[in-house]
């Protein structure tokens, strides 16, 4: 009779109450209850027995407020508890890592020209398969003589001359020898090469400008330092896999064989914005008041040039609701990834998350993460229409924080959109040069690192603090080539000692 009633089936809810019945009775399965909305009214069956009805309701009971306010319409409290349960639940490094990469695909591919722009760090979205042969005619690998192999060593009569990127149009006859060079082609009728060591000059001519007669020393080989068509590059054959990346020889391999117009993945477009009504541009005029420069804008935007992607300056904004709603309808129709920093912790002008979810209705996967620096970071996504969905980074405003979770969480992010396979940072082992306290959190320590001479493959590189951690120093990371992975303190684990061997991300390298 109930189903009869209502609009909408919040089948959810009696699941959970049978789910409770059947720990007291296997007969729950033969419960009927439904539960539904009609209008703004919550219909719930509960069971007949009153232990039942307690045992029901006290399931009920933490959800009925939050139920109350969904069916009121009350949109922005219910999305502003979604945005607290999410931040109360932390995640470790790992889970986010994850959590971002398993909510990003790769962007679709387009066709670059290499000859006319840069495709330097680029992921191929498919294979190359080479439509010419390398060598295309057969080189000869030494400066030389072109023979015949079966004439044997003993003299020959030197009938032309062709150097690299001349032809001859003479066929090798019988005990002749045309000189050639490296890289040159070898004439037909021949099929060997003879190097110069191993020939002498028997006759020249009279003015001494031409060879006339040599001498072979050694028989040669049939086929002896000629490198046939396609030998270095079959015609039709792959020569690179789709998900490569392209660096400097895989783009002279394409030069090689003339292929210029290569499919690789989109970038994305990544927008940085730093919120904050006590930011001022940073290389302006003197400071005032309790305003600070912001530099977190000029660190993020340097990161993500120098790895290759293209990047949108989408200034300071203030700590203020519309400017953020205005500043990201803004972003969003031209940025793939927008990166904010600041206004993600506790305070009261810590805006974004509830921007975004209350005015952009965006997923957010995270917003706390058990690490130090970086606790507040948070991850959005954006269902756009017709696009790729957009997303969000809020990265903690501490410069530091800032530096390290956008290493962390934005760069794989980038990369995994522009067709990388495995975009996470590498990591390593390292060995402790120093003992190093460790912080409540999982802490991802700025280091230096000194790498061993020698040729003893057991021996790693040393790691060296940058001195104070503080999240709002950015002299930590200066010169820092790598982020050691420490354990949280614990009563029984205060400090790693010198020589601990740890885990250590690297900055300066993929
Ligand atoms: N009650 C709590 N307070 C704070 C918590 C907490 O859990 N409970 N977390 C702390 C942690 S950890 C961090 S990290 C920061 C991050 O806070 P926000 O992301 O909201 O950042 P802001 O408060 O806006 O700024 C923090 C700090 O960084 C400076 N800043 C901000 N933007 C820039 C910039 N673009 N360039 C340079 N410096 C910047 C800002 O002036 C503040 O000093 O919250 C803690 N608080
Ligand atoms: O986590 Mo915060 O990023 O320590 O400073």
């Amino acid at each position: 009779a109930t189903s009869r009633v209502l609009d909408r089936r919040a089948d959810g809810l009696s699941t959970a109450l049978l789910l409770k019945s059947l720990e007291s009775t296997p007969y729950a399965v033969l419960s009927r209850g439904v539960s539904g909305m009609r209008g703004q009214t919550l219909i719930v069956n509960l069971p007949g027995s009153q232990k039942a009805v307690d045992e029901c309701f006290a399931v009920l009971e933490p959800v009925l407020a939050h139920a109350v306010k969904q069916l009121q319409g009350r949109i922005v409290e219910v999305k502003a508890e979604h945005v607290e349960m999410q931040q109360s639940a932390h995640c470790n490094v790992d889970e986010a890592v994850s959590t971002v990469l398993d909510s990003v695909t790769p962007l679709p591919a387009e066709t670059v020209n290499c000859a006319t722009a840069s495709v330097l760090g680029r992921i191929l979205a498919s294979d190359v398969i080479a439509k010419e042969p390398l060598p295309p005619f057969r080189a000869s690998v030494k400066d030389g003589y072109a023979v015949r192999a079966r004439d044997g060593a003993g003299r020959r009569r030197v009938v032309d001359v062709v150097t690299a990127g001349d032809e001859s149009s003479v066929v090798l006859q019988a005990h002749c020898a045309i000189r050639v060079s490296t890289g040159g082609p070898v004439p037909s009728g021949a099929d060997a090469v003879v190097q110069v060591e191993d020939t002498k000059l028997i006759e020249s001519s009279p003015d001494l400008t031409k060879e006339l007669v040599i001498e072979v020393l050694k028989p040669p080989a049939e086929g002896q330092d000629i490198r046939p068509v396609g030998s270095d590059i079959a015609l039709g054959a792959k020569v690179l896999d789709a998900g490569a990346k392209i660096g400097p020889c895989e783009l002279g391999i394409l030069a090689s064989i003339g292929c210029s117009l290569v499919p690789v993945h989109k970038l994305p477009t990544v927008g940085v914005a730093s919120t904050g009504n006590e930011l001022m541009e940073p290389f302006g005029a003197g400071l005032g008041g309790a305003k600070i420069r912001d530099s977190n804008r000029t660190t993020l935007l340097a990161m993500l040039s120098s790895h290759g992607f293209p990047v949108v300056d989408l200034g300071i904004i203030p700590d203020k609701a519309d400017c953020l709603v205005t500043a990201f309808e803004k972003a969003i129709k031209t940025c793939q990834v927008i990166v904010t920093t600041g206004g993600v912790s506790m305070g009261e002008r810590d805006l974004v998350k509830q921007v975004l979810t209350a005015d952009f209705n965006a997923t957010l996967h995270f917003a706390q993460v058990r690490m130090k620096p970086g606790k507040p970071t948070s991850f959005a996504t954006l269902s756009v229409a017709n696009r790729h969905p957009v997303l969000f980074f809020g990265l903690p405003g501490n410069p530091v924080s800032a530096f390290v979770t956008a290493n962390l969480y934005v760069i794989p992010a980038c990369r995994r959109l522009g067709g990388w396979s495995a975009p996470r940072r590498s990591v390593i082992n390292v060995k402790l040069g120093q003992e190093i306290g460790l912080d409540p959190r999982p802490e991802y320590h700025r280091c230096t690192l000194q790498w061993p001479s020698g040729i003893d493959a057991d021996v790693l590189p040393t790691a060296w603090s940058t001195g104070s951690q503080a999240s709002s120093r950015l002299l930590s990371c200066q010169s820092a080539s790598g982020l050691l992975i420490l354990p949280a303190r614990s009563d029984s684990l205060l400090s790693l000692p010198a020589g601990h061997v740890t885990q250590c991300m690297l900055l300066d390298c993929p």
